[in-house]
């Protein structure tokens, strides 16, 4: 079920992307996932010192091939003090068909010493609003 979640960004299977079955290799796609996931992170708590801490079990529904066109959802489902957590999904763009599920992504909130900070959020933004001015400006 994409209940709630936001799908955001879109993939090709690629040759180099596949297993020796021919089918996608779920380490490409673990990497697809967390990469996306320190994104979303960032823009819910305005820092980009965020770490992952912990992945729930992965669940591969069904294998996506050379050609196919996927697509990556999250959601914040929990804001903690230091931490947020995050439900992934991923899905084939034509067919709708689930891919894979992670029903908890959990990143902290890392602050200039390194440790676990609070990041004073409880709910999910759906804009650029928690980004640091200076870095906003940078980029226009
Ligand atoms: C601004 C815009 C800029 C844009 C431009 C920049 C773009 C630039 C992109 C770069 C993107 C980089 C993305 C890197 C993504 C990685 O690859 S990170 C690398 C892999 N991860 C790591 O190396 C982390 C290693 N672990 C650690 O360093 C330590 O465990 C940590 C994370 C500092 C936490 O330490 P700790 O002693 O466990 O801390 P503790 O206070 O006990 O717990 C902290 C929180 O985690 C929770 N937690 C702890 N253990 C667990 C567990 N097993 N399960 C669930 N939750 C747990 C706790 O409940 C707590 O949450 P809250 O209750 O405070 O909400």
């Amino acid at each position: 079920m994409a209940k709630g979640i936001t799908f955001h960004t879109r993939k090709w299977v690629r040759p180099e992307d596949l297993n020796a079955n021919g089918t996608l290799f779920g380490g490409s796609l673990l990497r697809w996932i967390d990469e996306e996931a320190a994104i979303y992170s960032i823009i819910q708590l305005g820092n980009k010192h965020v770490v992952t801490k912990f992945m729930s079990e992965i669940n591969f529904i069904a294998s996506a091939k050379e050609g196919d066109l996927i697509e990556m959802g999250l959601t914040a489902i929990d804001f903690g003090r230091t931490s947020i957590t995050l439900r992934a999904e991923v899905r084939n763009i034509f067919t709708q068909e689930s891919i894979l599920t992670i029903e908890k992504i959990v990143f902290v909130n890392i602050g200039e010493d390194g440790k676990p900070e609070p990041h004073g959020y409880d709910h999910i933004t759906y804009t650029r609003d928690r980004i640091p001015l200076e870095i906003t400006k940078a980029l226009v």
